[in-house]
């Protein structure tokens, strides 16, 4: 039997390019992302990590290059129906509706997503089980970023695209999300993160996003 070949990446961007406000924002990027696999992506400012996820969520089109999900362009109608039932984005707009209890909060896409009995766990999960009936106006930011969190595991769809996700989350919190992460690559999925921050996250492959414009000097390299 001859030599069985690898698997074909699950996701593709080959020669990739975006705009935002009639500027290149990204450029020519080309990376692969097999199941299981994380991409961390880094880079200063500006330099395009947020538009990368967006872009790989739909709500922005490559202005070059394409994106290939199981080999089929994710910008053709009848492949971005199924390609966006993949996709959990979690951004800094965290979408917390105050007047719900916390686990209505995950509850409700819970049940959008046509699925029922992961929010409860979620929650306790990510440490907020004591709060677990109380409005969500009470929590702090650390907290409904855990909230968010939990909302990932009850939808559980195979990419994750993590923008920020260990903003205001303290050390117990940073833990859990590393935790969350590693289990759900375990499963097959497949986690793409744009961060500041350090996240231990094993056999991450890693994108550093050039700087857009040539640094001007700032009040610190003055100081300095
Ligand atoms: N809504 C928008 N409309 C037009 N241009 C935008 C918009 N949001 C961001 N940009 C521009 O796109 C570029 C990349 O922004 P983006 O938010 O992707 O960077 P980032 O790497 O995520 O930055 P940060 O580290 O500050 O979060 C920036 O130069 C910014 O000015």
């Amino acid at each position: 039997m001859p030599p069985l070949s690898p698997p074909p990446p699950r996701l593709m961007l080959n020669a990739v390019s975006c705009m935002r406000n009639a500027q290149t924002v990204l450029r020519d990027i080309n990376v692969s992302v097999h199941d299981g696999t994380a991409l961390v992506l880094t880079g200063a400012n500006g330099s395009g990590k947020t538009t990368f996820l967006r872009m790989l969520a739909g709500f922005s089109r490559p202005s070059a290059g394409e994106i290939l999900w199981n080999g089929h362009d994710v910008t053709s109608p009848g492949v971005f129906q199924q390609y966006k039932l993949q996709l959990n984005w979690m951004s800094l707009k965290d979408a917390v509706k105050e007047k719900l209890t916390v686990l209505e909060n995950v509850q409700w896409f819970e049940l959008l997503e046509g699925k029922h009995g992961r929010s409860a766990p979620a929650v306790e999960l990510m440490g907020l089980g004591r709060l677990i009936n109380d409005k969500a106006r009470m929590l702090s930011m650390g907290q409904r970023k855990r909230l968010q969190i939990a909302r990932l595991l009850a939808i559980d769809r195979p990419i994750w695209l993590l923008d920020e996700p260990s903003v205001a989350l303290d050390t117990e919190g940073v833990k859990l999300l590393e935790y969350v992460i590693a289990e759900h690559r375990k499963k097959g999925g497949i986690v793409i993160v744009a961060t500041h921050l350090p996240i231990q996250i094993e056999d991450a492959m890693s994108l550093r996003l050039p700087q857009r414009f040539p640094r001007r000097k700032t009040l610190v390299d003055l100081v300095r």
